[in-house]
């Protein structure tokens, strides 16, 4: 069998396999309907004939009272089956999509890094395999249904061929031939159709974001200050315009080349009814044979009309081959089974060189950097200086692509990362509002750990959180959202709290090196000041890694080091750097000056 043939049938047979997501009962259910509906075509034609050739020759109902049954039975299996059918194709299409979408989830939870989830084409391939509700009523799932009915539909026109064969074999090939081309062509157009489809699921995907952001919560407050409603509304029409222009002239395309079609089905429409009807007049069959004749080739003829499952199905292969794209995509970061040390390791970055896939230039580039157990290390550096990005190597989100960073000696790329996550918590500056009790906010640190009041109330107390909780209507058990009722929001400073409380709470429970990234970038002028004594003091035998704009924040750190062009600049302890005189000692002038200059001016 030639190469592309099987591959064809192998990706048929695996959209077909989808089907037993779809649970035992309505499998079994859908089975039988679709084969009902397969064998009912050419059943009719011969129980009809039957039934006319017996009513003909007799006008006693006794004689005719098997086909008349048999025609009966046929009627209203198609009834019954008709009324199943669709409930049917609904439940198992909702229920592939489903399992395709835990596919999906768990293909992007799998992965130790985040480098896929800043990934476009990643998030396109998502997308494509799980979208589902709204204008798009093509899924996966409505594809493995479309391709059972499509066999359905040529299973019957098969059967109906047979039929045909038995009075006039070669209008049965005829007509055969010319269904299958007629599907051939017209399914050749909905390929190319679903293509076009294809290739703009990010366009979709970036219309829906504009359209989200018009309608949703978070940017409500700026639509609205700004006077962006028209401004979004014009720019999803634009996304929008830009696929559905090309869906639309496909579309066009389609009816415009289907002349061919028309004509095709013309000869066959009318050999159909000639080679019956000559039959007829020759006296080589009788009046039943020829309704025989003509239901069967109007059964093989039916196969050809070209419904939207074609589509479906094309629809449904894309999503399998995202499927397939995301596997490639996610695969899991080889290595990595030594256990992480767990006592406080000295951490080394050596000549690590990081960039974002895409990214024109290198964000860390030959960065050596030791930070000791125990020690308390503050980076600082210009906006996009690789802050954060250095954490995020720390933390093995990301790998570098040059150097390694060492635990103790070893490589954090021979380290089991779930062992190492279990020494190391952040609160980092992007951190989650989870939509859920102060309790469970702050357990999230530490799920292992439980949430029992104490631990939790001396996490808060550390984050210098208790006043706060206890304003709270219900405490440690207030929900923190205002989706439901009963839930307060919180104010950024106080969120900012609970996710330090968080990051305490993780450190009681083991965690030996804690990353702080601009931890008090919301906090009042007394938590900041409060912060250093409260929240890095207390927490000993611990690394930490501040990384702070606010260099009174940072100054009582045990070490002090610039990052610039992607590697350490200056190092030292505030005394030294400012004796030093570089970046670090302007910056704080300039820091401490506007503090001084306000303080006179509102003297
Ligand atoms: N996911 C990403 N993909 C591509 N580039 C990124 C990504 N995240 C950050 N960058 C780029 O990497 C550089 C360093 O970013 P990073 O967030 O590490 O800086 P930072 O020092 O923490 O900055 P800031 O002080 O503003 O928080 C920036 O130029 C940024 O544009």
């Amino acid at each position: 069998m030639p190469a592309r043939l099987t591959e064809f049938l192998a990706r048929r047979r695996r959209l077909l396999a989808l089907l037993v997501h779809a649970g035992p009962g309505p499998l079994a259910g859908l089975l039988a309907a679709h084969l009902v509906t397969a064998l009912a075509a050419a059943a009719t034609s011969v129980a009809t004939g039957w039934l006319l050739t017996g009513a003909l020759a007799s006008s006693a109902v006794g004689e005719i009272l098997l086909p008349l049954g048999l025609v009966a039975v046929l009627v209203l299996a198609g009834q019954c089956v008709e009324i199943a059918r669709e409930p049917l194709d609904l439940l198992a299409a909702r229920r592939i999509d489903g399992a395709l979408r835990s596919a999906v989830r768990d293909r992007v939870a799998r992965p130790s890094g985040i480098a896929h989830l800043e990934d476009l084409d990643h998030a396109t391939d998502v997308a494509r395999v799980s979208e589902l509700g709204g204008w798009r009523t093509r899924t996966p799932g409505t594809g493995a249904v479309g391709q059972l009915l499509l066999l359905g539909r040529l299973t019957s026109a098969v059967l109906c061929a047979v039929v045909l064969a038995w009075f006039a074999p070669l209008l049965a090939v005829w007509l055969l031939a010319v269904t299958l081309v007629m599907r051939a062509g017209i399914r050749r157009h909905w390929v190319r159709l679903s293509r076009t489809w294809d290739e703009h699921a990010g366009a979709r995907r970036r219309a829906e974001y504009w359209a989200d952001t018009l309608t949703e919560s978070p940017a409500g407050k700026e639509v609205r200050l700004f006077g962006l409603g028209p401004w979004l509304t014009e720019r999803y029409r634009e996304q929008a315009r830009g696929w559905l222009t090309e869906i639309w002239r496909d579309r066009r395309g389609i009816l415009r080349r289907q002349w061919w079609t028309f004509l095709l089905a013309l000869a066959a429409g009318f050999a159909a009814l000639y080679v019956p009807g000559a039959a007829l007049a020759a006296g080589t069959v009788d009046f039943g044979g020829l309704i025989t004749m003509v239901l069967a080739a109007w059964g093989v003829f039916a196969a050809g009309a070209m419904g939207h499952e074609a589509f479906d199905i094309e629809y449904a292969l894309g999503a399998l081959r995202a499927l397939d794209r995301l596997d490639r995509h996610v695969a899991v970061r080889a290595g990595g089974d030594r256990p992480a040390p767990d006592s406080p390791v000295r951490l080394r970055f050596e000549r690590v060189g990081f960039h974002y896939p895409g990214g024109d230039r290198p964000v860390l580039d030959g960065l050596d950097l030791d930070i000791g157990p125990a020690e308390v290390l503050a980076v600082v550096g210009r906006n996009g200086a690789g802050k954060t990005t250095m954490i995020k190597l720390l933390t093995g989100l990301h790998e570098p692509t040059g150097g390694r960073i060492t635990l103790d000696g070893t490589d954090l790329a021979d380290v089991d990362l779930t062992s190492w996550r279990r020494r190391v918590t952040a609160v980092f500056q992007d951190f989650v509002h989870y939509p859920l009790t102060v309790r469970e906010n702050v357990a999230l640190g530490a799920p292992e750990a439980g949430a029992d009041d104490g631990p939790i109330l001396a996490a808060v107390a550390a984050a210098g959180a208790t006043g706060l909780v206890d304003r709270l209507p219900d405490g440690l058990d207030t929900l923190l959202t205002r989706e439901h009722s009963g839930g307060v929001d919180l104010s950024g400073g106080q969120w900012q709290r609970i996710a330090i409380a968080r990051a305490l709470f993780a450190v009681a429970n083991g965690r030996q090196v804690l990353i702080l990234d601009e931890p008090t970038a919301h906090l009042d002028v007394r938590a900041e000041a409060e912060f250093y004594d409260r929240v890095i003091s207390a927490v000993s035998g611990v690394t930490v890694v501040l990384i702070s704009h606010r260099l009174s924040t940072v100054r009582r750190a045990d070490r002090i080091v610039v990052l610039d062009n992607g590697r350490v600049s200056e190092s030292g302890n505030h005394g030294e750097l400012m004796d030093h005189g570089g970046e670090y000692a302007g910056l704080y002038r300039l820091q401490a000056g506007r503090f001084a200059e306000d303080t006179e001016g509102a003297a």
